[in-house]
């Protein structure tokens, strides 16, 4: 098999075979496509026992939650490969493995993580998994110092940069987040109830310049390999392990977009809490959600600045007082990051369970207008929000 074919199930498990590394390939029998991300096949690839035992992820030549009618490079499975790749020779604790990449088919043999649970999946179910703002802020913190200017020497860098160019991926992240939500687009999507909400976003000049000053960055900041798409449907958490999957959108950008699109997810939970859950469960849900900001904030500046201090390699860069200004500086793009995706999740193309899956339809309005008036905020504010507890303080008063 070399031309490029979209697999069946049979042909998965058979690929498996060749490629899984087990020392008895035998065993594996059967595939389901498990797939639920708006863009390529998963296929599971079970034992004779009934047991899960490795995944095999292949692109399709198009986006798959819209069809054919939206082509897209089946490239992004290089770029998924490589992003992981280079992000668990750093950080292999909270990256899933990749065992096997192919060129010819864009297949992806990798870890099977189905002893973990998608962290969206847990805090949609009302679990807390206490550990994993730190291991995720100790991820972020990780794979961005060693593929920053502060590590890197400046001809590796600019290799990289090359190697991880990723304009189709990116372009959907262009649109999305930056054009979609503040003009009419026939990929928007939200109920005709909040329509007085999207009006209010579109007519509001400072935001449509604050969110220009946050393409702009997008655009042109390659401070380090991100992940790129980084929300807690691409994270799988169990007690005590935190492992990041799904790198597609890997490209060479700025910091705080990684970051925050993390907090924004977390804040997207956090607005369709009372949507989700009784009164009570959603005051501890609310609280739990603000702990977990701080502490990825918090673990993510620690762990940056003691890299930077032993292993930073750049002169100037490591200077003094430096690495603080930087973090102040990345602060500010999370913020407003942040807000973005707090409103393209709302009204946009692509929306998430967190607030989808409300069933009440009023609590879900309600939901979809706290998120797209918390973005807002978030986007026209970040120099009064200074640190994890002051936008812990910012997001209380505004809910
Ligand atoms: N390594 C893995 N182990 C177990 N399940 C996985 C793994 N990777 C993906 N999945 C499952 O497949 C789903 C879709 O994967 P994802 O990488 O998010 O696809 P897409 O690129 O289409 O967004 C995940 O939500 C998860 O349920
Ligand atoms: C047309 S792609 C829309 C959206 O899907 C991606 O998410 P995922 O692959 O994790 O489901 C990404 O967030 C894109 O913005």
């Amino acid at each position: 098999m070399s031309q490029y074919q979209t697999f069946t199930a049979e042909q998965a498990v058979a690929y498996a075979k060749e490629h899984s590394g087990l020392v008895d390939p035998s065993e594996l029998v059967r595939a389901e496509e498990i797939g639920d991300g708006n863009l390529n096949l998963v296929f599971k690839i079970y034992d004779t026992q009934n047991v899960s035992r490795i995944i095999v992820k292949q692109a399709l030549p198009y986006v798959r939650c819209v069809g054919e009618s939206w082509p897209l490079t089946l490239d992004r499975a290089r770029l998924e490969a490589q992003t992981l790749i280079e992000h668990y020779q750093h950080c292999p604790e909270h990256t899933v493995k990749v065992i096997h990449y192919d060129p010819e088919q864009y297949v992806i043999v990798m870890e099977d993580l189905s002893d973990h649970q998608i962290w969206r999946s847990g805090l949609i179910a009302g679990l807390h998994y206490p550990q994993a703002a730190q291991q995720l802020g100790e991820y972020l913190a990780t794979v961005l110092f060693y593929s920053s200017d502060f590590y890197l020497h400046p001809h590796r860098k600019k290799e990289l940069v090359a190697q991880f160019m990723n304009p189709q991926m990116c372009e959907i992240t262009e649109d999305l987040f930056f054009n979609d939500p503040y003009m009419e687009h026939e990929r928007n999507n939200y109920p005709a109830a909040i329509e007085k909400a999207v009006h209010a976003l579109r007519d509001n000049s400072d935001l449509k310049v604050a969110v220009a000053e946050l393409k702009q960055r997008f655009f042109s900041s390659p401070q380090a390999l991100l992940h790129g798409d980084i929300h807690s449907g691409s994270i799988f958490v169990k007690s005590g392990s935190l492992k990041v999957i799904d790198a597609e959108f890997g490209f060479f950008g700025p910091m705080g977009f990684d970051l925050g699109c993390a907090i924004g997810n977390l804040l997207l939970n956090y607005c369709g809490a009372e949507g989700l859950f009784d009164k009570p469960t959603a005051q501890q849900a609310k609280a739990q959600r603000l702990g977990d900001i701080e502490t990825l904030w918090s673990t993510f500046t620690e762990r940056f600045s003691v890299l930077v201090k032993h292993h930073g390699s750049d002169q100037a860069l490591c200077v003094d007082g430096y690495v603080s200004l930087f973090l102040r500086n990345i602060w500010r793009d999370t913020l407003g990051f942040a807000g973005t995706e707090l409103i393209r999740r709302s009204m946009g193309l692509s929306h998430v369970a967190d607030l989808d899956t409300i069933s009440d339809e009023a609590q879900r309005h309600a939901s979809l207008c706290r998120a797209i008036h918390l973005g807002r905020e978030l986007i026209l504010h970040t120099d009064v929000i200074t640190d994890g507890d002051s936008l812990s303080a910012f997001v209380r008063r505004a809910f």
